[in-house]
């Protein structure tokens, strides 16, 4: 068996990131940003005025001070002439200054009678003028690799860039396998479950980037797992749930490596998740998860998403850790390193007293998972302690 961090690595040693491709603006949002974005142009293009109100020369913006009307500047039409003393031009938001004016005075201290104002006594500071280039110049960037957020969006779609170049998404296939199972919906017989972990996986991948497919569930037996396997041959990764153990009716492994899988590694030092396994098939990457849905779904959270985050080109990084203070005592750990369902409130971690595998209901009360090193001592409430956010 080996540890966590070695099957990481090994599954890592795996992954090379994806091509990409073009997508426009309005379906970018989530994607991983492949090339940087350029801006070629400035934003604002000209000076602008940040308020509706008169803009004029602000040596002259004296209390009380007068001046005559000459035109006006609106968002989309600007004032083309040169504003002299005693001149000031109407603004609006969003609208280009006009030469020889560099200060806005807001409306609200402004007296106005035909084509004369009057400022009033007490002048708001101002200028509430936006410089040209305040917000961004040619050259400027949007650095990748990165997940395009909202705001990344709206900053390219002003920097004119119609269309991104990302990674391609990764297609992950989703492979249950089981006699026993039956989909949701379906009238389960009497020896039968219902198959839940692929939709907690493809709910997990989808969140960070993955596209999933499920496939129809295998059967324990070695044609219907050889015929989903050759339904999962265009995947980038193919993840199989259950069937990894060394029981009579766990076949995953075997078949797989009949088709040609060079196996990287079979069981890891953690609980759960004790009998994964990962390695090549053809083009793909495979995963093996155990079938026990909650170590299908911490398995998810351990390898999973870090090897989509190394697909999508976004580095070669464990999932990040937190720390948090026990609320209670913990006894000491065994040989493995113990992922345990637990709540964070306040910064106090919390870990259940229910840690069976099989446990979906704990699962959905749970925010993290606890992390108990190998052989970790005993630790008293008070201590600190890493957990994953889940
Ligand atoms: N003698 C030993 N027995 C077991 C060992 C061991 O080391 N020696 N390891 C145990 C551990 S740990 C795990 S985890 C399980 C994993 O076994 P498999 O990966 O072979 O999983 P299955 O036997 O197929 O299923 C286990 C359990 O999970 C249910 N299951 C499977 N797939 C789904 C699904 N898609 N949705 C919902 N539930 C699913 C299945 O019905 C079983 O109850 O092996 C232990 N045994
Ligand atoms: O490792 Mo199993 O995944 O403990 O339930």
């Amino acid at each position: 068996m080996i540890t966590v961090t070695d099957a990481l690595d090994a599954i890592f040693k795996l992954v090379e990131p994806l091509g990409t491709e073009d997508v426009p603006l309005a379906d970018a949002a989530g994607r991983i940003l492949a090339q940087p974005v350029t801006a070629t142009r400035l934003q604002p293009p000209f000076a602008a005025s940040a308020m509706d109100g008169y803009a004029l020369n602000g040596v002259e913006a004296d209390p009380e001070a007068m001046f005559h009307v000459i035109g006006e500047s609106a968002a989309g039409h600007g004032f083309d002439g040169q504003v002299g003393p005693g001149e000031c031009v109407r603004i609006f938001t969003g609208a280009p200054m006009p030469d020889g004016t560099d200060r806005v005075i807001i409306q609200e201290d402004v007296e106005r009678k035909g084509d004369l104002i009057t400022l009033a006594r007490a002048l708001d500071k101002g200028p509430h003028v936006r410089p040209a280039g305040a917000d961004f110049t040619p050259g400027d960037t949007i650095p990748a690799p990165r997940i395009l957020s909202p705001a990344d969006l709206a900053l390219a779609a002003a920097m004119n860039v119609p269309a991104l170049t990302v990674t391609r998404k990764p297609v992950v296939a989703l492979l249950a396998t089981g006699d026993e199972l039956v989909m949701p919906g379906e009238m389960p017989g009497p020896d039968q479950i219902i198959a839940s972990n692929a939709f907690g996986l493809k709910a997990l991948i989808e969140a960070n980037g993955g596209h999933a497919r499920m496939l129809p569930i295998a059967r324990d037996n070695a044609a219907s797992l050889r015929m989903a396997f050759d339904l999962a041959s265009d995947a980038d990764l193919i993840v199989t749930i259950g069937g990894a153990s060394v029981g009579d009716h766990d076949l995953v492994g075997d078949v797989a490596a009949d088709m040609g899988m060079e196996q990287s590694f079979y069981k890891v030092l953690m609980r759960p998740g004790k009998p994964l396994m990962a390695g090549r098939l053809g083009d793909a990457v495979m995963i093996g998860l155990p079938g026990n849905p909650v170590s299908s779904m911490v398995c998810g959270h351990v390898f999973l998403v870090p090897a989509l985050r190394a697909l999508l080109g976004l580095g070669t990084a464990a999932a990040p850790r937190k720390s948090a203070t026990l609320a209670a005592p913990v006894t000491a750990n065994g040989p493995r390193e113990h992922y345990m369902r637990a709540r964070v409130d306040d910064d106090q971690i919390t870990i259940f007293d229910s840690q069976d595998s099989a446990l979906l209901s704990v699962l959905a009360q749970a925010n993290a998972l606890a992390i108990r090193p190998a052989s970790d001592p005993a630790r008293d409430a008070g201590a600190q302690l890493d957990y994953l956010p889940i």
